[in-house]
C-alpha cells in the first residue's frame, strides 16, 4: 500500500510519521475497574479518543497501540468496533506492552516499519489533546529538532523533599524555570530508537521518552502545551474530561 493510499491528505514528500500510544497501564490511581485506556469517556473508550487525536493530524499515517499483554485481542476488537472516520484515515497496529511505561513504548517503537522517520509517543491517558498541539510537535521535528515536548508553566510552587517520614523540604526550585510536560512527544525515529536501546529500564523505568533522549545528550525543544492535553490520572480528572468533551460536542459537534 502506498503512503498516499494510507493517508490521502498527506502531502507528497512528507516524511512518514507514526504515533505510538502506550495503553498497557492498569490505571491504579484512577481506582479499581476496567484498565484505564478502555474506560469510557462520553461513551467511547479513552483509547479511541487518543487514537483519533493522533490520526486527525494530517501526516500521521500509522498508529501503533501498545495494549496490556493479556488484552491485545480485546483492544483490537474495541478499535475495530470504533473505526476511524475517512477524514482521519491511518493504519492501526496493536502490540503487547510491558510492565512499565518505558518497556511498553519500546515494544511499540520496535514494531514500527522501516519507512517511518518521525515518531510521536502519546499517552492513551491524554485523550483530549487538540490537533493543533499534535501538529506543532510534528512541525518542530520536521524543522530538525531531534526531540520535541509540549509544555506548560506550573501553577503551583514546587518543593524538593527528602523522602523521610515526615517528609522534609530541602529546596524550592525557581518556578519560572520549571515546565510541566505533556504528550505527544515527537522524535526523529533513529534518536528515539537509540534511546530505547541504550537507556536501562529497571524498576519503574523512565517517566517520559524525552528524558531518555536527554540522557544521550540530545537537545529537547519545547512547544506550547495545552490545558486540555491533561493526563487522566485520578478520579477528578475523569470529571474534567467528561466536561471538556461535553463542551466540545456542544460547540464543535464532535
Ligand atoms: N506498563 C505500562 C504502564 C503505563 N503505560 C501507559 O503509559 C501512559 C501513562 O501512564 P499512567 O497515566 O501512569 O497510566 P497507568 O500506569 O495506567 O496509571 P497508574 O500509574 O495510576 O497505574 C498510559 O497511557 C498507560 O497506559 C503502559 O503502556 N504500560
Ligand atoms: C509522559 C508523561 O505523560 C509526561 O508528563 C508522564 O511522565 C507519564 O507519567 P505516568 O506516571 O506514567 O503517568
Amino acid at each position: 500500500m502506498s503512503d498516499e493510499t494510507r493517508n490521502p491528505s498527506r502531502p507528497a514528500g512528507d516524511p512518514r510519521t507514526a504515533a505510538v500510544i502506550p495503553a498497557a497501564g492498569r490505571g491504579t490511581r484512577l481506582g479499581p475497574g476496567t484498565p484505564k485506556a478502555l474506560r469510557p469517556l462520553g461513551g467511547i473508550p479513552m483509547l479511541v479518543h487518543a487514537v483519533r487525536a493522533m490520526a486527525r493530524a494530517r501526516t500521521v499515517g500509522l498508529v501503533v497501540v501498545v495494549a496490556p499483554p493479556d488484552g491485545v485481542a480485546e483492544t483490537r476488537r474495541l478499535l475495530d468496533a470504533h473505526p476511524l472516520p475517512d477524514s482521519e484515515s491511518a493504519e492501526l497496529l496493536v502490540v503487547p506492552g510491558g510492565d512499565n511505561r518505558q518497556r511498553s513504548v519500546r515494544r511499540g517503537v520496535e514494531a514500527l516499519p522501516p519507512d517511518v522517520e518521525i515518531v510521536l509517543v502519546h499517552d492513551a491517558a491524554r485523550p483530549l489533546v487538540p490537533v493543533d498541539t499534535v501538529e506543532d510537535v510534528i512541525a518542530a521535528v520536521r524543522d530538525g529538532a531531534p526531540a520535541v515536548v509540549p509544555a506548560l508553566p506550573l501553577s503551583d510552587t514546587v518543593k524538593e523533599v527528602e523522602p523521610s517520614a515526615p517528609e522534609r523540604v530541602v529546596g524550592t526550585p525557581d518556578r519560572a524555570r520549571l515546565r510541566a510536560v505533556q504528550t505527544p512527544q515527537g522524535f526523529d525515529r533513529d534518536v528515539l530508537a537509540a534511546a530505547h536501546r541504550r537507556v536501562t529500564d529497571e524498576g519503574d523505568g523512565a517517566t517520559d521518552d524525552a528524558g531518555m533522549v536527554e540522557r544521550l545528550g540530545h537537545d529537547v525543544r519545547l512547544v506550547p502545551g495545552h490545558e486540555e492535553a491533561f493526563k487522566v490520572t485520578r478520579p477528578l480528572d475523569l470529571v474534567l474530561a467528561e466536561a471538556v468533551l461535553a463542551r466540545r460536542r456542544a460547540t464543535d459537534g464532535f
